[in-house]
């Protein structure tokens, strides 16, 4: 399998991707819904569903998990069904979008991170660095149809796409509120952040923790659109045709140009960052915290 990053990135999960996927339709192909013609085959994973239009060349993937967390098996099979896109020349732009209810994704899963040994932590969070990796230098066109609450790593998802629209509710609040949870951003998700929309108002919200609703995400500039929630699919199609209406070779060169510096910087020091997550998360104040704000989060389900 290639590898954004080179060849130092070897997880378990990601050497042995099928081996995750058994007893799964990853692979498989069945007609959707409604279709049937050419270009209407979908195919997908247990948390991944991706329903292809060849003849527009764009792929809606939906993500399926229980509140899309980032469970170590939805970070593989993103990648490996964003892998399978970008190795397809018929396709030229993913919308990304959820299938769950209510949320977009509710970010990393923390059942990931709590009560895990060293090893399963590095090899989770090189996972989150994979894929961030490969959405953030994707030559493929990426719109994030934002659906749902969209906090924290579910904001990294958003912000590795090349635009962003929101449904109009007050309760789909998107930001990256790591620093409310006791936790921080790595350097590669602020320089993100910084990128998108910029440094004062990153080192605000990174501080604070912000989640912003609709109206203040799009002013701010963390969102290319606010529509109404039954327009947030035909909206990002709309999107998605301006922006395949630029040749693909300058499209692509000018968004490496703008994006490499950011991803060299993390492709440079990939280990020291996974040393530092690990040795972050693993410390007993941070453990306690974290199932502290996971109960609580079961409790307020209850
Ligand atoms: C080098 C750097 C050093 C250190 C770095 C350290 C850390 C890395 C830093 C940053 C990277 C990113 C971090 C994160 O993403 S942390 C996760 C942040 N996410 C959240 O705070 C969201 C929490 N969830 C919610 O607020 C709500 O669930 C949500 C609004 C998304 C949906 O609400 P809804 O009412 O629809 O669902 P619930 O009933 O609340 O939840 C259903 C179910 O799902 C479980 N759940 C929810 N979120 C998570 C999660 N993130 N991880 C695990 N499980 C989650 C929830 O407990 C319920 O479970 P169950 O009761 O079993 O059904």
């Amino acid at each position: 399998m290639a590898l954004a990053s080179g060849v130092r990135f070897a997880p378990r999960a990601l050497l042995r991707p099928w081996a995750l996927l058994r007893g799964t339709t990853l692979g498989r192909t069945e007609p959707a819904a409604g279709g049937g013609g050419d270009g209407a085959r979908r195919f997908g994973s247990q948390r991944v569903l991706v329903e292809p239009d060849a003849a527009s060349g764009v792929a809606v993937m939906k993500l399926r998990n229980p509140s899309n967390a980032l469970s170590l098996e939805l970070l593989t099979e993103l990648v490996i069904s964003l892998e399978k896109l970008e190795n397809d020349k018929t396709f030229r732009g993913i919308i990304l979008t959820s299938d769950c209810p209510r949320v977009f994704c509710a970010g990393l899963d923390l059942t990931e991170i709590c009560g895990r040994n060293p090893a399963h932590c590095a090899e989770y969070w090189k996972a989150m660095q994979e894929l961030w990796l490969r959405m953030y230098l994707s030559s493929l066109v990426l719109v994030a149809a934002i659906n749902g609450a969209c906090p924290a790593g579910g904001c990294i998802i958003a912000l590795s796409c090349d635009c962003r629209v929101l449904a109009d509710n007050p309760k789909y609040r998107i930001g990256l509120n790591e620093t409310l949870l006791g936790i921080i951003a790595p350097f590669w998700l602020k320089d993100t952040y910084v990128n998108t929309i910029g440094h004062r108002a990153s080192e605000q919200a990174l501080q604070l923790g912000s989640l912003f609703p609709p109206a203040e995400a799009l002013q701010v500039g963390l969102v290319d659109q606010v529509v109404p929630e039954d327009q947030v699919q035909s909206t990002a199609l709309s999107e998605m045709a301006r922006w395949l209406a630029v040749p693909d070779h300058a499209r692509q060169l000018t968004k490496n140009m703008m994006r490499k510096a950011t991803a060299d910087r993390l492709l440079r020091q990939r280990d020291a960052d996974t040393q530092n997550f690990v040795s972050f998360v693993c410390r007993d104040s941070i453990q306690k915290s974290l199932q502290a704000y996971l109960e609580k989060l079961r409790q307020r389900k209850g």
